[in-house]
């Protein structure tokens, strides 16, 4: 018989809270922020400490955020998903059943892994890929014409794009100076053929992602590259690759030079450290440079099991965004690297949370009688300080701010320019936002106020390498996880995209057959006038 899971209402620690939130920490009394409150509430982990003094939360609020975590039970259950339990399902209604473990894809470090089986298959890809990079390398792999591939198109969309693009934007610093990677992933036709326009195809490798084999986009740009190449008088089955599941509509090994294989139990959007982030990085900086990815996702998987959450930075953070979200009603959530590398790690991070736990169902199959997933956003800083920040500052929007920053920059390539440098620059602004955000400053012009008592994080790294790069990804992964958990819900299925798949299929049925106007779909397209 399973478990039966409490709802965070049957907690005695959400009541605690609830009374807690009547009068939250104020930052902007003189002297509330002073540099012991800073000092003290930092939390130090793998390749990250967690700066959280700029939250309106006390020593009694942590206790009781603490409470709540073990009254829910989350790192067991963040363990028990470790090793293989069936956590993508809902009670009593047909739902997908299955075991949740991208985190095999990095546990392949540990002496005992903490799945055996998903481990084994997970190594096993891992060597395909391997032998696979190395012989592009000795040139067994080459072109017709006898050349190496110096290119590669990632086709994808959602996970199968996201994460992987993401991910190589972050670490392109590294990459091999004579490779370089296109992604294409909207259906928009634009989007391949900006690509293809900028490509010398035959010597380029198309990575075809998707997991179910069967994404209307991602099939569609797939022959638009395929047709492309044919165009060229080149052989798609000499250029084309795929990454998708095991017996999947694309499980076709003649239609591919390699096939690599994810499994049922690594969700899409959980699927970066999987071949399908795997394939692309790996040509990109090369293999090694994929282990240290993985190690640093791995080293943040065993560190996000400490039952403390002053000692856990995933957990801290997934409990102070509930504190926020549920307790403190802010709404949203933006995440804002100052980091150019990072800059498309929002897209990433909106779809993992927000495909994970939008959700209006508790895994008991009853409805959520709270807030669960918040709206996730964000834009690098300092770019973002002259376009959205004076919501930030001064909207009736409260939103929860996590800024993330390295101390050194990625390329050291910097200079002096009045009395400090870029990277001096870029810290000094990410500090004085943080500040400024909590503290505000009063001024008698009202119009010229700063409430301040903007929550705000700061995740505070040395550098953006491919091991830091991994852990913050395990990082957020595993803060998702343990809110979903602790609100009850099934962060691992979507059935939210499915409706809008149903009716743009209907609507492409009514423009092939010329159909308009009887369904409320075809009356649509009548409108707006496509035939
Ligand atoms: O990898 P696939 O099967 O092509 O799916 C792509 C994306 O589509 C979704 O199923 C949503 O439409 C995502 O969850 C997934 O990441």
């Amino acid at each position: 018989m399973a478990k039966r899971r409490k709802s965070i209402y049957e907690c005695q620690a959400f009541l605690n809270l609830k009374e807690l939130a009547e009068n939250p920490f104020d930052m902007t009394v003189e002297g509330a922020l002073d540099s012991e409150r800073l000092e003290t509430f930092v939390c130090k982990g793998i390749e990250f400490d967690l700066l959280y003094g700029c939250q309106r939360v006390t020593t009694d609020v942590l206790d009781c955020l603490q409470s709540l975590a073990d009254e829910c039970g989350l790192v067991g259950q963040y363990e028990e998903m470790r090793a293989g339990a069936v956590m993508n399902r809902i009670e009593r209604y047909p739902s997908e059943e299955r075991q949740v473990l991208h985190t095999a894809c990095r546990d392949v470090f540990s002496k005992t892994a903490a799945n055996d089986a998903a481990v084994i298959q997970v190594k096993r890809e891992l060597a395909k890929l391997q032998e696979f990079l190395a012989e592009i390398d000795n040139g067994k792999i080459r072109n017709t014409a006898g050349e190496t591939f110096t290119s590669l198109i990632h086709v994808g969309i959602g996970g199968s794009d996201l994460g992987p693009r993401s991910i190589y934007e972050a670490l392109k610093a590294y990459g091999r100076k004579d490779r370089k990677v296109y992604f294409v992933s909207n259906v928009d036709p634009d989007d391949s053929a900006a690509v293809l326009d900028r490509v010398d195809l035959s010597k380029t490798l198309v990575l075809v992602v998707s997991k179910s084999g069967s994404t209307l986009e991602t099939l569609s740009n797939e022959s638009l590259v395929r047709n492309a190449l044919k165009e060229a008088g080149l052989d798609p089955a000499r250029h084309c690759l795929a990454v998708t599941g095991e017996s999947s509509p694309m499980d076709n090994h003649e239609r591919y030079l390699r096939s690599f294989y994810m499994f049922d139990y690594i969700g899409g959007r959980f699927s970066s450290t999987s071949m399908v982030g795997a394939v692309t990085l790996g040509f990109a900086l090369g293999y090694n440079q994929v282990l240290e990815f993985l190690k640093g996702a791995w080293l943040m998987d065993e560190a996000a099991a400490e039952r403390n959450i002053r000692g856990n930075i995933p957990l801290l953070l997934a409990m102070l965004g509930v504190w926020n979200h549920n307790f403190l009603a802010m709404d949203t959530v933006a995440i804002l690297p100052y980091s150019q590398g990072l800059h498309r790690f929002p897209a990433h991070l909106q779809q993992c949370d927000m495909e994970s736990n939008g959700k209006s169902v508790q895994r008991n199959g009853e409805p959520v009688r709270y807030k669960s997933g918040p709206i996730v956003w964000g834009e690098p800083g300092t770019n973002g300080q002259h376009a959205f920040y004076q919501l930030l500052h001064q909207g009736t929007e409260k939103v929860a701010v996590e800024f993330i920053g390295f101390r050194k920059s990625q390329r050291n390539r910097d200079m002096c320019i009045q009395g400090s440098n870029s990277q001096q620059k870029l810290l000094a602004n990410l500090l004085a936002q943080s500040l400024a955000l909590a503290v505000g400053r009063e001024d008698e012009n009202p119009n010229k106020n700063f409430a301040g008592n903007r929550s705000n994080v700061i995740l505070m790294g040395e550098r953006l390498t491919p091991k830091s790069m991994g852990a913050l990804l395990a990082l957020y992964e595993a803060k998702i996880v343990f809110q979903g958990f602790c609100w009850n819900v099934n962060s691992f299925d979507q059935e939210g995209v499915q409706l809008g798949k149903v009716l743009a299929d209907e609507i492409l049925g009514a423009m092939a057959e010329k159909r308009n106007g009887k369904t409320l779909a075809e009356a649509l397209l009548a409108v707006a006038g496509i035939s």
